[in-house]
């Protein structure tokens, strides 16, 4: 006898497995999305727009992939080095959202810490942005959360964190100024209290690619 037929099985979701993945509530999300496209006056069952409420769903569980787990933990493994002076990571690039609407901001992160006995490895300092920024956000809490950790996990004598970016509600929507930037900064220890070490991080950090 034949098998009783089975219910079709969705199609999965494709996650990028190697990407910190958040775990969201899909069916939510694309139903809600279907509502949204229907209160904007759209059919959501017309050809272009039939795989919209998946895309979005997968476009969430990305963006919002920080927004559970401990960016610190890229901290942990650390390395002895006799080394007290700055190490500067420059021009980290990210994407984040903002809180209040929901759209991208983009830029860069430029992250400069005084080791005290210890150094970690450069990528895990860009490890921290991205996760940090996947989360709803605002930019003076991303800049602050990262001068936090680095100052935190790996004791360091001194955290200097600058964030620029363009937010997309300030340019796409709203009061529409394209090209604006968005400047914050994020000092702890000898770059908050001396203002000779201060000067110098700023220094690098301002300094033009050569
Ligand atoms: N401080 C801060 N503000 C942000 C950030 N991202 C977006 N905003 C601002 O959040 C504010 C939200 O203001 P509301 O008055 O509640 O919202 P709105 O009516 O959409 O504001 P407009 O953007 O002025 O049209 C806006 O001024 C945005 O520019 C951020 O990272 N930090
Ligand atoms: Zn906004």
């Amino acid at each position: 006898m034949a098998d009783k037929e089975q219910p079709a099985e969705r199609t999965p979701f494709f996650v990028d497995k190697n990407a910190p993945h958040n775990e969201v509530d899909f069916a939510r999300i694309e139903s809600a999305v279907r509502e949204i496209l229907e209160a904007v006056g759209e059919d959501p069952d017309r050809d272009g727009l039939l795989e919209t409420p998946e895309r979005v769903a997968r476009m969430y569980a990305e963006m919002f992939a920080g927004l559970k787990s401990d960016p610190g933990r890229h901290l942990a493994k650390v390395f002895a080095e006799d080394y007290d002076e700055i190490v500067l990571v420059r021009d980290i690039s990210f994407c984040s959202m903002c809180e209040h609407h929901l759209l991208p901001f983009t830029g860069k992160a430029h992250i400069a810490y005084l080791p005290s006995g210890k150094v970690v490895g450069l990528s895990k300092l860009a490890r921290v942005v991205e996760e940090v920024a996947r989360r709803p956000q605002v930019q003076e809490r991303l800049t602050h959360t990262v001068a936090n950790l680095i100052e935190d996990r790996l004791s360091a004598r001194g955290v200097a964190v600058v964030v620029e970016s363009t937010h997309s509600c300030m340019t796409m929507r709203g009061i529409r100024k394209p090209g604006s930037l968005c400047l914050t900064s994020a000092m702890r220890g000898a770059f908050k209290t001396d203002p000779k070490s201060r000067a110098e991080v700023l220094g690098l950090i301002n300094r033009a690619a050569s």
